[in-house]
C-alpha cells in the first residue's frame, strides 16, 4: 500500500523530535501502521533550522500554506504551538480535507470545540495525545480504555516546568530563576514559560481532559487557574512536617450540580504515589467506578517523549483513515449528540480540605478565637501546628489543617480571621486533597 504523506508545520523540539522518531523506528511503525508513513514536506520560518534537520529528506519551506495546499499530503501535524496562527492553519488544514495531529494544548482548551465541529463537518480526524501529558497516553486510556466507566474524577501533575522547578528547589535548594531556565534549556518550557509557572498550561490540559472525562464542551475560560509563582519555601517545610508534599494539580471532578475545574498547587499526602513524582515526570490518577484508581506516570515534555505520542496519533490515523468516520471513536470520546450540559462550578462551589497559615502574635487566646470562627462556619479542623516562637520572637506561625468543607465557608472564614488584631499577616491558604 502506497505510503501515507505527512506535512509538518514547524521544526523545533517536537518537530525535530518527531521527525527522528518516525525515521528511527520507520520499519516498525510500517508493521504496526499496515503503510510507511513518510514526512513529505516540511514549513518552519527558521529555514536554515529546519534544513539542518531534515537534510534533503523532503523539500523545506517557510509557507506553512504551501504545505496544506499540497495535494499529495494526507495529514497535517501542527507544532508551532499558540492560539494565533497555528489555529488559522488547522481550521485551513480541515477546510482542505486533511487530517489534522496537534500537540497545541493552548488552542484545543481554547478554541476545540470550533475546531472538533469543523473537524466533524468534514469527516477528517483531529488527533492530539501529545497535547495532555506527552509521551503518556492519557487521551487514549481516558477516551479508550476507561470508556466502561462513569470517571469521578482526576488529578494530574501535568506541567513538566512547575514540578521540576518544585523538584528541584525542594531536594537542591536551587532557586525559581535558575531551575526556569534549566526548563527552558531542556526544552520543557512553552515559548512564553508565564503559561507554565502561571498554571495556565496544566489549565489547558486539565481542561481537554474534563471535555473527555465528562462529555463536556473545552471550557478553558471557566477553570480556576493558579500557579506556584506565590507558593513560599516555609509552606513546602511544614507542608512535609504535616506528612504532605505539595504539587501542582490539575484537578477535574464530577460533582452533582456540576464539575469542578481547577489547578492550584495542592498538598497530597507524602505517601501516595503521585506525591513522589519528581522532576519534569507526569503523572495522573483517574478515578472510575468499574476500574476504581488508576495511575499513568512518563514524560510529559520534551522532544522525543512527546514525538512518541505525535507518531502514535499518525499511526491511528493511518490505521482508520479509509474506514467510515461514524465507527470513529469521537474527538472528545462522547458523539456530538451525546455531549453533557452540566456547568462547570464556581470556586466558591468546590469541596476540598485546606491548609491554612497564620501568622500571630504569641499571646494567650488566639487560638481558641481561630477555632471559634472555623466552628461558627462549620469548619472541622483535622491536624494543627503551632511553631515555637524563636526566643524573644512575640509572634509566630500557626498552621491548621481542615477537614473537607466548601471553598465559599473558607473565603467567609478566613476574612473574619484576617480582620483579628492577633492575626499580624496575610494568610496563607493552599488546598489539600487526599486523593483516595
Ligand atoms: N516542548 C515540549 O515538551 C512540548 C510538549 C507537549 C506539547 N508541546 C506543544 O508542542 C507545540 C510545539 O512546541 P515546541 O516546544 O516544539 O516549540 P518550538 O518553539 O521548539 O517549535 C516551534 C517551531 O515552529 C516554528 N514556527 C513558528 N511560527 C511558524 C509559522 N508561522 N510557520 C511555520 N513554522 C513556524 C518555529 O520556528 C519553531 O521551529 C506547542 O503547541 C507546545 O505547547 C510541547
Ligand atoms: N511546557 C509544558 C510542555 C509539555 O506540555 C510542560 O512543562 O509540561
Ligand atoms: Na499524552
Amino acid at each position: 500500500m502506497k505510503a501515507i504523506k505527512v506535512g509538518l508545520l514547524g521544526i523545533g523540539t517536537v518537530g525535530g523530535g518527531t521527525f527522528q522518531v518516525l525515521r528511527r523506528n520507520q520499519d516498525e511503525i510500517r508493521g504496526r501502521a499496515g503503510r510507511a508513513i513518510e514526512i513529505a514536506m516540511v514549513a518552519d520560518l527558521d529555514v536554515e533550522r529546519a534544513r539542518a534537520i531534515v537534510g534533503d529528506a523532503c523539500p523545506v519551506v517557510t509557507d506553512a500554506r504551501q504545505v496544506i495546499a499540497n495535494p499529495e499530503i494526507d495529514i497535517v501535524v501542527e507544532l508551532i504551538g499558540g492560539y494565533g496562527v497555528a489555529k488559522t492553519l488547522v481550521l485551513e488544514a480541515i477546510a482542505a480535507g486533511k487530517h489534522v495531529v496537534t500537540a497545541n494544548k493552548a488552542l484545543l482548551a481554547v478554541h476545540g470545540t470550533e475546531i472538533f465541529a469543523a473537524a466533524h463537518a468534514k469527516g477528517v480526524m483531529v488527533a492530539f495525545e501529545a497535547a495532555v501529558a506527552g509521551g503518556i497516553p492519557i487521551i487514549k486510556a481516558l477516551r479508550e480504555g476507561l470508556t466502561a466507566n462513569r470517571i469521578e474524577w482526576i488529578a494530574g501533575i501535568i506541567n513538566g516546568t512547575t514540578n521540576f522547578i518544585l523538584s528541584e528547589m525542594r531536594s537542591k535548594g536551587l532557586d525559581f530563576a535558575t531551575v526556569l531556565k534549566e526548563a527552558q534549556r531542556l526544552g520543557y518550557a512553552e515559548a512564553d514559560p508565564t503559561f507554565d509557572i502561571e498554571g495556565v498550561d496544566a489549565a489547558h490540559k486539565a481542561t481537554i481532559m474534563s471535555a473527555i472525562a465528562f462529555g463536556i464542551p473545552v471550557q478553558f475560560d471557566k477553570a480556576h487557574v493558579e500557579g506556584i509563582t506565590q507558593l513560599q519555601a516555609a509552606d513546602i517545610k511544614y507542608a512535609e512536617q504535616l506528612g504532605y508534599r505539595i504539587k501542582l494539580l490539575g484537578i477535574a471532578r464530577r460533582r452533582d450540580t456540576g464539575v469542578e475545574l481547577r489547578v492550584h498547587p495542592t498538598l497530597i499526602p507524602a505517601h501516595r504515589l503521585i506525591a513522589n513524582v519528581e522532576g519534569a515526570m507526569n503523572a495522573v490518577v483517574v478515578q472510575g467506578d468499574a476500574v476504581g484508581t488508576t495511575l499513568y506516570y512518563g514524560k510529559g515534555a520534551g522532544a522525543e517523549p512527546t514525538a512518541s505520542a505525535v507518531v502514535a496519533d499518525l499511526v491511528d490515523i493511518t490505521r482508520l483513515a479509509t474506514a467510515d468516520p461514524e465507527h470513529r471513536v469521537p474527538h472528545l470520546a462522547f458523539r456530538p449528540d451525546a455531549m453533557s450540559d452540566l456547568p462547570i462550578l464556581p470556586m466558591e462551589q468546590v469541596h476540598s480540605a485546606y491548609y491554612l497559615r497564620l501568622r500571630v502574635a504569641d499571646e494567650a487566646g488566639v487560638l481558641s478565637r481561630i477555632t471559634t470562627i472555623l466552628a461558627e462556619h462549620d469548619i472541622s479542623i483535622d491536624a494543627v501546628l503551632q511553631r515555637e516562637s524563636a526566643e524573644g520572637e512575640r509572634q509566630t506561625d500557626l498552621i491548621i489543617l481542615t477537614h473537607d468543607t466548601q471553598e465559599r465557608r473558607v473565603n467567609q472564614a478566613l476574612a473574619q480571621m484576617q480582620g483579628l488584631p492577633s492575626v499580624l499577616a496575610p494568610i496563607v491558604r493552599l488546598r489539600k486533597e487526599e486523593l483516595a
